[in-house]
């Protein structure tokens, strides 16, 4: 990892454009400059080895694209869709294809915990430097909001600072490192899980829910403070399908995951989503795991798991579209440690709906909620012990039109000397407690390099 990217030179002789054009309208309200360059790293590269304390990253599973931001021009830290939409309003008035990038907490009704806090309910950022390559090439942009309608010369001098100082900071290189001593905290303990499994088939069968998604967490506390940077470049290692998403809001905290499940993505008009749900490990060898996906495909429990998330999905579909299709149905998706019965859908959205608004359509999928979708917060919130926060929520990015959002999960929240790995799985009536546990627990082994063991 490499990366000596210089941001400033970069786009020095644009500045000083600028300053010699003082009538030009970019600095009333945003100044973004851009440029195309052939970029010697990968994208992700570029913004694990640059030590600024905002940054993000986010690469969906199947599209070639990838899209980094470093630094902040706009941050929008809102309780509600719609002040986040407010919030970038005017942002989208100058430009309408200008991505912020970000999500909202799995229960936006919840105050935030302790260890979500600086995430707050819904969190946007517009970065200060935006990288974005597709097989096209790349292009990276800067951004400044001049909301303070301060003279020209002092936005251009705000810029300027901006970028001299990523530039002069010290890259970063995140070595793969030594599994890393931590103690451990499992939340629920298995005896927990099992009583909370055992209340959750009573539900069903009392007949108020069909299915209920619980979760667990096992937390890392060790002497020093994770490495973000670290984690994220051990994900970034693994080869399946499933997007990569890094969101650091402050040094040292960060949400970060690879999620085989695309909440929806929305490009010129055109809706895609996933259905997944139900799930196998992966085999010892392609015999058996040819056998574990007959199986999968075979066993009406993990058929009715995942009918719940598919006729969901294709009911939304239809709410928010014309010409749904079902591109594919109860397929096999292999990842590197389990797979998944999924189904593809696909529309063309008929009305102005924002990609926020959908994303709040859908969100919580009966893949990370349950069935039906409007009781399951509050169930939830009475039988888990511990705040999901983002975990299995939206993550990812939009403009005011094009959006691709991830569910997030296989995602770990790190914040200070913590590591909180997220998993859950979805219970229907034929669940099984220890089942469930070991799903759970290969569904964290992506993490499993980091750690020696989970
Ligand atoms: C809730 C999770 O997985 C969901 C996605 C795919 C398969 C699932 C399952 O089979 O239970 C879950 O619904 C998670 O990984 O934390």
């Amino acid at each position: 990892m490499k990366s000596d990217f210089l941001f400033y030179p970069l786009f020095q002789e644009e500045i000083n454009r600028l300053v010699q054009h003082p009538g030009r309208k970019e600095a009333r309200y945003l100044v973004r400059i851009e440029k195309e360059v052939a970029l010697p790293d990968p994208v992700l590269d570029l913004v694990l080895s640059c030590p600024v304390a905002e940054k993000f990253y986010y690469s969906a599973k199947d599209a070639p694209f990838e899209l980094g931001g470093l630094g902040s021009a706009l941050v929008i830290e809102a309780v509600s869709g719609g002040e986040v939409l407010d919030g970038f309003r005017r942002l989208w008035n100058r430009d309408e294809t200008i991505p912020v990038f970000g999500g909202f907490a799995f229960d936006v009704e919840e105050e935030p915990a302790p260890e979500w806090r600086s995430f707050g309910r819904y969190r946007f950022t517009l970065p200060l430097v935006e990288i974005f390559r597709s097989p096209g090439g790349a292009r990276i942009r800067v951004n400044h909001i001049n909301n303070k309608r301060l003279p020209r010369e002092h936005v251009l001098r705000e810029l300027t600072d901006g970028l001299q100082s990523l530039d002069a900071l010290p890259r970063l290189s995140p070595a793969a490192g030594q599994p890393v001593p931590a103690e451990r905290t499992l939340i629920p303990e298995k005896p927990q899980w099992n009583r909370m499994i055992k209340k959750a088939l009573r539900t069903i069968v009392e007949g108020d829910l069909k299915k209920i998604v619980l979760a667990r967490k096992k937390v890392f506390t060790r002497k020093d403070r994770w490495d973000p940077v670290q984690i994220a470049a051990v994900l970034a290692g693994i080869s399946e399908m499933s997007s990569l998403f890094f969101y650091q809001i402050e040094d040292g905290v960060a949400f970060l995951g690879r999620s085989p499940e695309r909440l929806f993505r929305m490009q010129n008009g055109i809706l895609l989503a996933d259905a997944i749900a139900g799930t196998r490990t992966r085999g010892k060898n392609p015999f058996d795991d040819q056998r574990l996906e007959a199986e999968l495909l075979n066993t009406p429990k993990e058929l009715e798991e995942h009918r719940f998330v598919a006729g969901f999905i294709e009911t939304r579909m239809h709410q928010l579209c014309a010409d749904v299709q079902v591109e594919s149905r109860e397929e096999i998706l292999k990842l590197k440690n389990v797979q998944h019965i999924i189904t593809r859908y696909s529309g063309r959205s008929q009305q102005n709906f924002s990609p926020l608004a959908i994303a709040e359509a859908f969100h919580p999928t009966p893949a990370v909620g349950g069935f039906p979708q409007e009781e399951i917060r509050s169930c939830l919130r009475r039988y888990e012990p511990f705040q999901r926060g983002w975990y299995a929520a939206p993550i990812g990015w939009m403009n005011r039109k094009n959006a691709d959002f991830s569910v997030g999960i296989r995602s770990a929240l790190v914040n200070g000397k913590s590591l909180h790995i997220f998993a859950g799985a979805g219970i229907v009536l034929q669940s099984n407690a220890h089942a469930e546990w070991k799903e759970t627990e290969k569904k964290m082994d992506n993490f499993a390099a980091i750690l020696g063991e989970i």
